[in-house]
């Protein structure tokens, strides 16, 4: 946890913000804590406030991603993706809020995943909990409306990070060949481009791959546009359906051609109880 500048209330704070600069270098206070413990969030919120002060910008990106084929996955495993993921960070928002709410100032900055906006083979645990997480946010922004409390959320794709090497591990090899789609993004980037548009104050975050810039506008919903935006979205809007059909084909075709692979067991389960119509043909 670190302080940092509200941007909304930049110009209050600038004073107080030149005596800190004045005062030496920028103050990191750090506690860790199980995100899925509410009391523990609790905890570590007080300490860091009790270091450093009130919250003005609070960042929720504990999260890890655990995947695999439907039929392989433990319902446990969907239940620990819903805690640290969707959980994790209400638990965190919750812990802010309503000090956030008596100053009446302060920034709460969501980090789902672009698995947010879309489904994907092998990501059945853990995309349910990233649109949970859009879900919040959504709610939030709409709750908050006629305060100074305001909500962000960003829609990353892959990170190179600790934890995108031991997701790929189990990841299945059809999620991997879609998501070679896109590239790497490296965290120093991605961390970057979120702060650039935190200091704007908006909800939807740029994402730093042009392509997945586009399914944010594509699927950006309910929210409100600037002019220009607007502008964007209505000629992109035009060709949406194609792209969205050519790209949904595209993640289709993948899948049918592991489908004789990876349903080999469960047909010839089948089979064997004499139940199963045989297989279909490539
Ligand atoms: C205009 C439309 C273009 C759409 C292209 C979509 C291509 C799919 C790319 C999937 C990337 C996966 C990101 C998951 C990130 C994540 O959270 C992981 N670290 C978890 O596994």
């Amino acid at each position: 946890m670190a302080r940092q500048k509200n941007p909304q209330q930049q110009q209050q704070q600038q004073q107080q913000q030149n005596s800190n600069e004045q005062q030496g270098p920028q103050l990191v206070y750090y506690h860790s804590a199980d995100v899925t413990k509410y009391k523990q969030v609790v905890d570590a919120v007080q300490a860091a406030e009790a270091a450093l002060g009130p919250v003005d910008v609070l960042l929720c990106c504990a999260g890890m991603a655990e995947l695999g084929y439907f039929h392989d996955c433990e319902p446990d495993m969907f239940a620990r993706q819903m805690s640290l993921n969707y959980l994790g960070s209400l638990h965190a928002a919750k812990a802010v809020y309503d000090g956030m709410l008596g100053r009446n100032a302060g920034h709460i900055v969501f980090v789902a995943s672009t698995m947010a906006l879309m489904g994907l083979i092998g990501m059945s645990a853990y995309a349910p909990s990233k649109f949970a997480v859009r879900g919040l946010a959504e709610c939030l922004r709409n709750e908050l409306q006629g305060s100074k409390v305001c909500v962000s959320i960003a829609y990353p794709a892959d990170i190179n990070t600790p934890g995108y090497a031991k997701e790929a591990l189990t990841k299945p090899w059809e999620t991997a060949k879609v998501s070679e789609g896109v590239r790497l993004q490296s965290p120093e980037v991605v961390a970057a481009q979120l702060l650039r548009g935190l200091a704007r104050g908006e909800f939807l975050l740029p994402n730093s791959s042009f392509l997945i810039g586009l399914l944010q506008s594509i699927t950006a919903g309910l929210i409100p546009r600037r002019l220009a935006s607007l502008a964007w979205e209505a000629l992109l809007g035009l060709a949406s359906p194609l792209i969205c059909s050519l790209v949904a084909a595209e993640h289709d075709g993948v899948a049918r051609q592991g489908a004789a692979r990876r349903f080999a067991r469960l047909w010839a389960a089948g089979q064997a109880a004499g139940q199963g119509a045989p297989p279909p043909a490539e």
